[in-house]
């Protein structure tokens, strides 16, 4: 079955859906990008427009916004045609929220918002989904169709939750490469030269990833199979978990992704 698709900007969040979707067999896709990477030109079959003028005038499935949040401001007006052609719109803009969209495609379009997170672009990604109570449950379940060909999809319940789901998984994965450059300085700090405090560091953040993925259990027990009890696992951890340690300080980070999703909101 065809399934015609249109997606505005083929960064990295859209190159990597587009990269799904080819994967996963949905299309025809055309893609809106201005200035197309090698990676996107090496994809096959996809329908490379330059700019919103050159969108064939036909009706798309669904259209996927994949736009930084103030290019999407000056470029919204330009999509509620296709809005109003039935496209579902599927905004992964972060601080843009659905009433902005409405204002621009109008309150009858069908419109969702997602957000992605960059470990999509090898199919592990996570993707939490929101959309209000007027979006149907074929319109939900095609959203997540094209959401879940990069990794895990999650839907949240309110809008707010969108938020908190962006600052967790969405703007997560570079907390978790700070954590890496941290560690690695953290190393060079203690005599390890810089190449191998990185590459103690990173391979103990992949290989950390990779036994949590193959471990079901809870990270607690995974904690408690490194900490021997009175050993130098606990007494590191016994700095990272003091009352002014890592959760104190992910409370603090948390809070200022969604401070700045609210004040994008506003712009
Ligand atoms: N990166 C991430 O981890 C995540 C990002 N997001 C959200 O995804 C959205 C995209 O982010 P990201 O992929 O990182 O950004 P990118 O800058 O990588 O991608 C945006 C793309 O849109 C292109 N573009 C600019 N103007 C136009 C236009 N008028 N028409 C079509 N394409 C255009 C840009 O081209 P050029 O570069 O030449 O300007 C660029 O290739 C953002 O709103 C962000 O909030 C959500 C979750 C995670
Ligand atoms: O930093 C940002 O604004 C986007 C949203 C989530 C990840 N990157």
């Amino acid at each position: 079955m065809t399934t015609p698709i249109l997606i505005i900007g083929a960064g990295k969040m859209g190159t990597a859906l587009i990269r799904g979707w080819v994967k996963a067999g949905i299309g025809p896709i055309t893609v809106v990008e201005p200035n197309p990477s090698e990676t996107l030109k090496a994809v096959p079959g996809l329908n490379l427009v330059a700019g919103l003028d050159a969108v064939p005038g036909d009706a798309f499935r669904a259209c996927v916004v994949a736009l930084k949040p103030h290019i999407l401001r000056a470029e919204a007006g330009k999509l509620k045609a296709i809005a109003e052609k039935g496209a579902l719109m599927l905004s992964i803009a972060a601080g843009t929220p659905l009433s902005l969209l409405k204002n621009h495609w109008g309150e009858k379009a069908g419109v969702v918002r997602a957000m992605p997170n960059t470990p999509g672009s090898i199919g592990q990604g996570v993707t939490a989904i929101y959309a209000g109570a007027e979006i149907g449950s074929e319109d939900r379940a095609f959203a997540e169709t094209l959401l879940s060909s990069i990794g895990l999809t999650l839907w949240v319940e309110t809008e707010t939750l969108l938020d908190a789901a962006m600052a967790i998984s969405g703007c997560g994965p570079a907390y978790v490469f700070a954590l890496v450059e941290a560690m690695a300085k953290a190393g060079v700090a203690a005599g390890l030269t810089e190449e191998a405090a990185a590459k103690l560091a990173r391979a103990t953040v992949t290989g950390g990833g990779a036994l949590l993925n193959a471990d079901p259990r809870p990270p607690a027990d995974l904690i408690r199979d490194v900490a021997t009890p009175g050993g130098t696992t606990q007494a590191a951890l016994n700095v990272l978990q003091a009352e002014d340690g890592l959760g104190p300080l992910f409370v603090a980070a948390i809070k200022a992704a969604i401070a700045r999703a609210e004040e994008l909101a506003k712009s």
